[in-house]
């Protein structure tokens, strides 16, 4: 029988917004904000950190499960609150909120004990950074997979550069700059779920993981091996299309990309090909430059490192003194809705690489610096890349 717990912490509200369950040696995670599709608030990041970092050092506690109340997992950070700090111009509290996610998302990553997460609905932005740096991700037939940033203005960040950059071929270039919708079997496909499980088997999978009285992902793995199923890849899917997105997205700069799927709808007119042109034409330029040498960058790099430099890169963001197309993107996509952001600079030709060189320099503020990481220390193998 599960038992709601109160672990010690300072705002009553954090409680509501993740309720913990407790069975014998599994603790699940529920994030509770369902009206806001579970939108992570710095509360509800500051109380995962909490209890993450609690369950660590609990010997009691051996497996944690992590999932959403209501129709989605998560839809990402919470961005009405930013929009009102940087209108004021503090973003300074912007950059905390971030520093804070960061860290999440890296003890996530190397995390000591298994973490299985539920993604039975929307997962997007800082979604995928609670789930996928994480050991195991079921996927359902209601999941809905996306990585929105370039549209609004910003880039893909909680370690975005990291998975994606490990995502087969040219994949990852493709999901992060498009902001491509994929669905549970999309998400198997290509490694960012590690199962798929029909929704209504998952309370069957849920009873069994409470049950689960050992840390070793093998035994993990193949509970969750009995209630998986392969799902059907859908012929129209963009992981069908591999071929022509290594075509494109191989290239070395966005323009070259833009011009390489042009060509290919030249050749062979296809709605998935005009779809992508349509996505890359209304993103941020400036954030479309920044998202494709991050993920290049992520390729060579741990995912501590991938961290740093998409702190530095956010605060960039944040500060607004470089563009300011992030409150552009929050005022047409999420206040006045008109989705009609008005980016500046408006076209691609008009950025330098020496303008998409600064977003990965030093924060020129004395009070600023870069993002600590914890020191993690005793890691197993298992704890340090998922993908
Ligand atoms: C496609 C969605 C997921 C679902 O659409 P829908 O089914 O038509 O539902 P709604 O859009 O009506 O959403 C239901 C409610 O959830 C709210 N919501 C839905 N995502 C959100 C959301 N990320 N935030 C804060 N309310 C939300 C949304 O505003 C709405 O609230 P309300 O108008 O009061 O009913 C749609 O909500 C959507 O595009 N959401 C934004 C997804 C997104 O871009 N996520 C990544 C954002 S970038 C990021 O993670 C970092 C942000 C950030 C954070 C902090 C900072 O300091 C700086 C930056």
């Amino acid at each position: 029988m599960a038992s709601l717990t109160s672990a010690s912490a300072k705002v009553k509200t954090q409680h509501e917004l993740v309720l913990v369950e407790e069975n014998l040696s599994a603790r699940t995670l529920i994030l509770n904000r369902p009206k806001q599709l579970n939108a992570l608030s710095y509360q509800m990041i500051s109380r995962l950190m909490e209890l993450f970092l609690a369950y660590e050092e609990d010997p009691n506690v051996k497996l944690l499960v992590l999932k959403g109340n209501g129709r989605a997992f998560c839809a990402g950070g919470d961005v009405s609150a930013v929009v009102l700090d940087i209108r004021k111009g503090n973003w300074r509290l912007g950059a905390q909120f971030f520093a804070k996610e960061f860290i999440l998302n890296y003890v996530i990553a190397t995390y000591t004990k298994p973490q299985v997460s539920i993604l039975n609905g929307i997962v997007m932005g800082g979604g995928a950074g609670a789930s996928v740096h994480g050991r195991f991700r079921v996927a359902t037939e209601n999941s809905v997979f996306a990585m929105p940033e370039t549209a609004l203005g910003l880039f893909p960040d909680i370690g975005a550069s990291y998975f994606l950059s490990r995502l087969p071929r040219f994949f990852g270039e493709y999901v992060g700059l498009t902001g491509a919708r994929l669905d549970g079997a999309e998400m198997l496909a290509c490694g960012l779920a590690t199962h798929f499980v029909p929704s209504a088997k998952l309370s069957l999978l849920e009873e069994a993981l409470h049950k689960v009285d050992s840390s070793d992902p093998a035994n993990i793995s193949s509970i969750i091996d009995e209630y998986s199923e392969q799902p059907y890849l859908k012929e129209q899917s963009a992981y069908q299309r591999l071929d022509i997105i290594d075509r494109c997205f191989s290239r070395r700069t966005v323009e070259e990309i833009l011009s390489a799927l042009e060509r290919e709808a030249m050749n062979k007119p296809d709605a998935w090909i005009s779809t992508t042109i349509q996505s890359l034409k209304k993103a941020s330029p400036t954030s479309l430059k920044i998202s494709l040498r991050s993920i290049r960058e992520g390729r060579l790099q741990g995912v501590g490192q991938c961290l740093v430099r998409e702190y530095r890169m956010v605060c960039h963001v944040m500060q607004g003194k470089l563009s300011k197309d992030f409150l552009e993107g929050c005022r047409a996509i999420l206040i006045d809705k008109d989705k009609n952001p008005k980016w500046d600079p408006p076209k691609l030709e008009f950025i330098s690489n020496s303008m998409v060189e600064q977003y990965f320099s030093k924060i020129d503020d004395e009070e600023w610096e870069d993002l600590q990481l914890p020191a993690r220390f005793h890691l197993p193998g298992y704890a340090a890349a998922k993908l």
